[in-house]
């Protein structure tokens, strides 16, 4: 149950509070870094003479570079007209406005713009200082990273030296062969098309394959079939980069096991160990001592034994993958700014026919039908060289694309919902850009946490300060503040929260954070819709209070561990006490023994694994959450995957040793999890078909939900009861008496426990001041009605159950006052008919544990009070806060007498 509390109504409170504190914790930094960093450079570069765009928070320039980028995209230029505008539009008019050296912004980073040629040459020459462009989806490193054209500084020189030999003219006059054949095929297959007479072709494509293939050639020669292979596999692996790079990349998402990622690593894999396999037999040829140097990856070998035989050690060498990494880069480098070049000269020869014909009366005079050689090919004067460089703003075009829709969420989508939910008289905080209210809201708990309070005083402003003060603000029974960019909407109207609680279907479980956290519990607690259905059918009969009588006798055993253990520490006397982790221990075992009944021990050691995972999870949602981090195989991940594993196992193993027994006809419905099998196979035998029972994971997920939702709300309740009575001995002695007068010295039995009045109306007292879970979480997927209002999809909903469980108009003067004496006509009297009680939750996702933990609790009060009185100790500092449920910050210290 409370860990059910936790869940949802803290999913709001706490889960997302985490992620507040850590946003928060980053909110300076990163208002340095999207806005007085870039103001900061600006007005230095303008105070230096440098103009520039006027800097945008966050996107700079992006959204005009996009915009403009597409609108000149949208139609062909004249053949007469510059390219420069259609190419490059955003730069060509920023030139116009700022002069041949101008900056404009990239996001929140300056972009400086060179086109003076003397500064372009000094930044070439400086290649130390002006280093390539990092950064963005680490993913294109698929295609050439740990290679020349990535590496710097001396990985970059010791490469370079190494490659250098490989491409001097001498080298590659062995490879003009190559060269003829791969164009040789060509122009037969535009002979075939042609066939003696015009036609025509798109030659784009045709060049295309010509350039890879001379790769191949050049590049692993004798192995030339393996390099097309490898071709086709850095094509293909070129597409899946790119159309990973066009949708908005997510740190650490390329761990992800997508179909797309996995085909990506199986290319790479595959990549590699073809290019190894060429590259051992080439070294087997070598060590034979058969000339291995007519091709790329022959010269390249072969300067690199050179370069270590002369420095006398291998590390001034490249390794083996490194080798691998340049092959891979002759593609890449090599292939597409080749075929670009011919496409381009092609086009504007065949616009310009006095050129072709010049070019041509050359050819025929330097070979006339004889093969081109390298000499002559040096004295084509005609052939003019044309450098292109066109891909490189293609990053840039998909960061901007999602520029806008990032902006949209994170101000113009929270400014639109803020004015319509003003418009419709809602009152709430004002939207602050990025972090919401997320800053105060952890500047308020941290402060108020700092020290205790009085005994008298309301617990509200220390538990939930800011929501306190807005609900003051903006006028109590709903308002909405901000988390993050996402509405966040308080509810504390009874008729509202009954509306909401009762629409479970449109009011969902609030979702999203850190998914590690759904390795504590799934099950029922987390089910939506049909699935919810289902589980909750199968689960409600094994808490029916018939059921519960049963286990009475485990109640009865690990309170009575409690109290001998507590006998044991005051010896007859008095003696202070921490009562806090003995009621924690207590409420675990309960939950141990009754869910796995003769298993019990094992039950117990799952109980210590999910404790440690519960840890685990709470430091891994201290540090900011980065999607995918999970699957990284860090010591924390991997201890939490183990713990999951064993857990299930260990469930895994008790259920079939369960079903085993069941099989033999012996009675295994005893515990928990012998009646949720037993209700599972009345519900499949019912119904006819499997599908309608839980598969054992299911089961598996639902005994760990046991823990997590039933041990801490139920050792909170009764912490918060012990603490009250040890300071109320009126309804202490009250209690005992009544305790007595039913019982005697008498066992408890279950009529005898649902007898107990006062102590029932001091148990729904405790759970009105001191609800273990203080709110409920609930989230909207579509635009829906609560009362009047119309709320946005992606509001997040607050029930705030103690807002409403302290409103003085519902309860009176005495609100803040412990006084059972209010429910001793029952709960409907005591909220004079209204619904603002919830202690358990409400409509049909009520805690389906409430009737368990209320006889535990009566029970193990019963035990205590006729075995010990006890008063707070002097020691006790009242300090109320949520760590999911609603603890005693500074534990619960109470002296015990024994009686
Ligand atoms: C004082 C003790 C407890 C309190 C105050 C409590 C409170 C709650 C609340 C408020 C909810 C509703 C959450 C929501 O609607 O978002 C809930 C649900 C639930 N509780 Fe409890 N709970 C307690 C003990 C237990 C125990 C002992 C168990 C089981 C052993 C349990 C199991 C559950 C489950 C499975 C749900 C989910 C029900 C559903 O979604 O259908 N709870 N609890």
């Amino acid at each position: 149950m409370m860990e059910v509390i936790s869940v949802n109504m803290n999913m709001i409170t706490v889960c997302c509070g985490v992620a507040v504190v850590v946003l928060v914790a980053y909110g300076w930094r990163f208002l340095i870094w999207a806005w007085l960093r870039p103001k900061g450079i600006e007005k230095s570069l303008r105070e230096q003479g440098l103009n520039g765009s006027p800097y945008k928070i966050l996107f700079g320039d992006l959204k005009e570079m996009m915009e403009t980028g597409k609108q000149a995209g949208l139609k062909p230029i004249k053949l007469t007209d510059s390219i420069i505008p259609r190419v490059m539009p955003f730069y060509y008019t920023s030139a116009n406005k700022y002069g041949n050296m101008f900056f404009t912004w990239l996001g929140s980073r300056p972009m400086i713009h060179v086109t003076d040629p003397p500064l372009i040459r000094q930044v070439l020459a400086n290649y130390n200082q002006f280093q390539k462009r990092r950064g963005g989806n680490p993913l294109s490193k698929l295609l050439a990273s740990g290679s020349l054209i990535d590496a710097e500084a001396d990985q970059w020189v010791k490469h370079r030296k190494i490659i250098t030999p490989a491409f001097h003219v001498e080298k590659l006059k062995h490879m003009l062969p190559a060269f003829d054949i791969c164009c040789g095929e060509m122009i037969n297959k535009w002979e075939g098309i042609t066939k003696g007479r015009s036609c025509e072709v798109d030659v784009y494509p045709h060049l295309q394959t010509m350039t890879s293939d001379v790769i191949s050639r050049t590049a692993f020669g004798s192995s030339y079939e393996e390099g097309r292979n490898i071709f086709e596999l850095q094509l293909e692996q070129a597409r899946l980069v790119i159309e990973s790079t066009q949708s908005v990349y997510i740190p650490g998402s390329q761990f992800l096991p997508t179909k797309r990622n996995r085909r990506m690593k199986e290319i790479d894999q595959e990549v590699k160990s073809s290019i190894r396999k060429i590259i051992n037999k080439r070294l087997t040829v070598k060590e034979k001592g058969d000339v291995t140097t007519e091709d790329l990856l022959g010269l390249l070998l072969d300067s690199n034994d050179k370069e270590i035989k002369q420095q006398g050690h291998a590390n001034f060498g490249l390794s083996v993958d490194e080798v691998i990494e340049e092959c891979k880069l002759f593609y890449l480098a090599g292939q597409e700014t080749t075929a670009n070049l011919l496409a381009w000269t092609m086009i504007l020869l065949g616009q310009h026919m006095n050129w072709q014909d010049r070019a041509r009366d050359e050819v025929l005079k330097a070979f006339g039908d004889r093969k081109p050689d390298i000499d002559g090919l040096n004295h084509l004067k005609t052939a003019v060289f044309c450098g292109v460089a066109v891909a490189v703003a293609v990053a840039v075009v998909v960061v901007v694309v999602y520029g806008w829709r990032f902006l949209n969420w994170v101000w113009f989508r929270p400014k639109g919902i803020e004015k319509s939910l003003r418009a419709q008289g809602l009152n709430g905080s004002p939207y602050k850009f990025l972090f919401g209210d997320l800053k105060e809201m952890v500047d308020t708990a941290n402060q108020a946490k700092l020290k205790p309070i009085k005994l008298t005083d309301s617990i509200v402003p220390r538990v939930m300060p800011f929501f306190h003060t807005a609900a003051k603000t903006y006028g109590g029974s709903i308002f909405f503040t901000w988390l993050g960019p996402r509405p966040l909407i308080h509810v504390a109207s009874p008729p509202l929260i009954r509306q909401i609680l009762a629409n479970y279907n449109q009011f969902q479980k609030a979702r999203g954070g850190n998914p590690l956290s759904r390795m504590l519990a799934k099950g029922l607690v987390d089910a939506e819709g049909d699935h919810w259905v289902k589980h909750r059918k199968i689960i409600t009969p094994a808490f029916h209070v018939e059921k519960l009588k049963h286990m009475l006798p485990a109640f009865h055993t690990s309170c009575s561990e409690m109290i001998n253990k507590w006998e044991e520490i005051t010896k007859g006397n008095s003696c202070e006490v921490d009562v806090y982790p003995h009621l924690q221990t207590m409420t675990s075992d309960v939950i141990s023994r009754t869910a796995f009944g003769s298993s019990y021990k094992e039950g117990r050691k799952i109980f210590e694994l999910q404790l440690e995972q519960a840890k685990l999870v709470i430091e891994s949602t201290q540090s900011i959450y980065i999607p995918g981090s999970r699957f990284l195989p860090t010591k924390r991940n991997r201890r939490m995957k183990e713990i999951d594993q064993e857990v299930k196992s260990s469930i895994r193993r008790i259920i079939n040793k369960r079903l085993m027994a069941k099989e033999k006809q012996e009675d295994t419905t005893e515990d928990l999890l012998g009646l949720l099998l037993d209700s599972n196979d009345k519900e499949i035998k019912q119904q006819g078909n499997t599908n309608f029972g839980l598969s054992i994971d299911e089961v598996i997920e639902e005994c760990k939900l046991f823990y997590f939702a039933g041990q801490e709300t139920t050792a909170n309740l009764l912490t918060w009861t012990m603490i009250l009575l040890g300071q109320h001995m009126n309804w202490q002695d009250r209690a005992r008496d009544e305790v007595l007068k039913v019982f005697g010295d008498r066992k408890p039995d279950i009529d005898g426990l649902s007898h107990l009045k006062i102590i029932n109306m001091i148990l729904h007292e405790v759970l009105r001041l001191y609800p273990p879970g203080i709110a409920l979480g609930r989230m909207i997927h579509e635009e829906v009605k609560i009362g009047n209002l119309t709320i946005p999809p992606g509001s997040f909903l607050t029930l705030h159950l103690m807002l409403l469980h302290h409103d003085a108009d519902i309860w009176g003067d005495d609100v803040d006052e412990f006084n059972p004496e209010r429910f001793a006509e029952g709960v409907s009297k005591a909220t004079k008919g209204q619904a603002s009680y919830f202690p358990f939750g409400g409509g049909p996702r009520i805690c389906v544990g409430q009737t368990f933990a209320i006889l535990e609790a009566k029970l193990a009060l019963v035990m205590i009070l006729r075995r010990f009185s006890f008063e707070l100790s002097p020691t006790y500092s009242h300090a109320p806060h949520t760590i999911i449920t609603l603890q005693p910050q500074f534990g619960a210290h109470l002296i015990l007498s024994e009686l």
